[in-house]
């Protein structure tokens, strides 16, 4: 059985070499390991903080050791400093653990690293004059990116924003009986945030459903209705076709669609639990036209695209190191080739909420007006935006047109 600790360094072997997502390969190594629940917050803290950290871990190395370092002895420290300078746990076994993780010919390196970050604290956790995006660990181009969007004081409250983990908050399933009181909490209307373990026996029976409140805007905007035929387009894993069925009493008249056949169990799954056991379920891809069948069919659209994902950072640390300019292109092009097949599929009158959890306006407004600019039959009803710097949930955008 391998520690929290060495299974850390090889998810992080693994994450540099591959395009795995690091929660995928915490789930694989703690189950292949059999590691204890413990062991498994240990595992998870540590990868996480890691990725979160990782421009500063490396600043950290940089000041405490000149010259090169092969690719395994940076990520073992990487992880003692994860340990010691980010999670503060105690000196000694810092100290102690790391150092066992090195091969015989690295181990006097890294102790030798360790003891002196664990001497010189004080000294490394002063970062006057480290640039923003070092101290908070973010690409370059994309502080650039929201320096130009946001001013420089919120592009950094953002990066903050993103390196804390994000609080556990749930929804109450209105389509479940369940004899559970939802502690009293300021979130909006069905949310409350757990303190502690999740309580499993609730999410088994459906009562309760994990998300943040902000994928409430863009259903809060299509506004379903009882007995009106509603199409959740992009609708894998399930948490917002959740919202839409919940709204409506039910799920007879939802068709979720997603162009990925693996993510359909686990929408499947997903619904069952729910209680939403009568929602239609189909693999459609909509960079290409909807079946005739769909064509006017439906009062409401959900178009929740698939994005960049930058309002949600706190949540996939991967994509920051992942996510290049570029991508950002080809996504705004996917979006509107989306936005374009599902516009046949309105019945005359309805509405089409698009939504992403992204903060670039490509993504977002810009992408709406362009769309608007195209078609004079569609008028803009409402938009919702959440920032992360500024409401302290998630980021989403989500705009409803409504069709003439
Ligand atoms: C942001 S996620 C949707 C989250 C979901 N609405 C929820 O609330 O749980 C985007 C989804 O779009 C799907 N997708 C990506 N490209 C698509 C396409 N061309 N047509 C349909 N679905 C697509 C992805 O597989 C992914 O499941």
């Amino acid at each position: 059985m391998k520690s929290p600790r060495r299974a850390a360094v090889s998810i992080l072997r693994a994450w540099t070499k591959g395009h795995a997502y690091a929660e995928n390969l915490i789930e694989r190594h703690a189950s292949r390991n059999d590691l204890s629940s413990a062991d498994r917050a240990l595992l998870n803290a540590i990868v996480l903080g890691v990725l979160r950290n990782l421009r500063l871990l490396d600043h950290w190395i940089s000041q405490l050791r000149k010259g090169k370092l092969d690719d395994e002895t940076r990520d073992i420290l990487r992880v003692g400093l994860c340990q010691l300078l980010i999670l503060e746990l105690p000196d000694h076994a810092a100290v102690f653990e790391t150092v066992e993780l090195g091969k015989s010919g690295a181990r006097g390196l890294i102790n030798a690293v360790m003891r002196r970050a664990a001497a010189t604290k004080k000294k490394l956790f002063d970062l006057e004059g480290v640039p923003p995006e070092t101290c908070y660990s973010h690409p370059e181009w994309l502080f650039k990116r929201w320096k130009k969007a946001y001013g420089k004081e919120e592009a950094i409250e953002l990066m903050a924003f993103n390196n804390h983990p994000a609080p556990t908050i749930a929804r109450l399933n209105p389509l479940v009986a369940s004899d559970f009181q939802a502690p009293e909490s300021d979130l909006p209307d069905g949310f409350f945030q757990i303190e502690g373990p999740i309580p499993n026996h609730l999410l088994a029976s459906g009562a309760i459903y994990i998300q943040d409140p902000a994928t409430r805007h863009s259903v809060d905007l299509l506004d379903p209705r009882p007995g009106e035929r509603v199409l959740d387009a992009c609708a894998a894993p399930g948490g917002k076709a959740f919202l839409i069925a919940a709204a409506q009493g039910g799920g007879k008249d939802l068709v979720c669609t997603d162009s990925n056949e693996k993510r359909l169990p686990r929408l499947r799954e997903n619904l069952e639990r729910l209680q939403i056991k009568d929602a239609e379920i189909d693999c459609h891809d909509w960079s290409t036209p909807g079946p005739g069948k769909w064509h006017g069919a439906f009062d409401a659209i959900l178009l929740d695209v698939p994005c960049s994902n930058t309002g949600v950072f706190r949540r996939r640390v991967d994509v920051r190191w992942r996510l290049k300019p570029a991508d950002i292109t080809a996504l705004t092009k996917l979006q509107r080739q989306i936005i374009e097949n599902a516009l046949p599929c309105l019945k005359p009158g309805g509405r089409l909420v698009y939504s992403t959890c992204s903060v670039e306006a490509e993504e977002n407004a810009a992408l709406i007006d362009a769309v608007l600019a195209d078609h004079p039959e569609l008028s803009l009803e409402d938009t919702r935006q959440a920032l992360p710097q500024r409401d302290g949930t998630d980021g989403a955008f989500a705009a409803c047109l409504r069709l003439a």
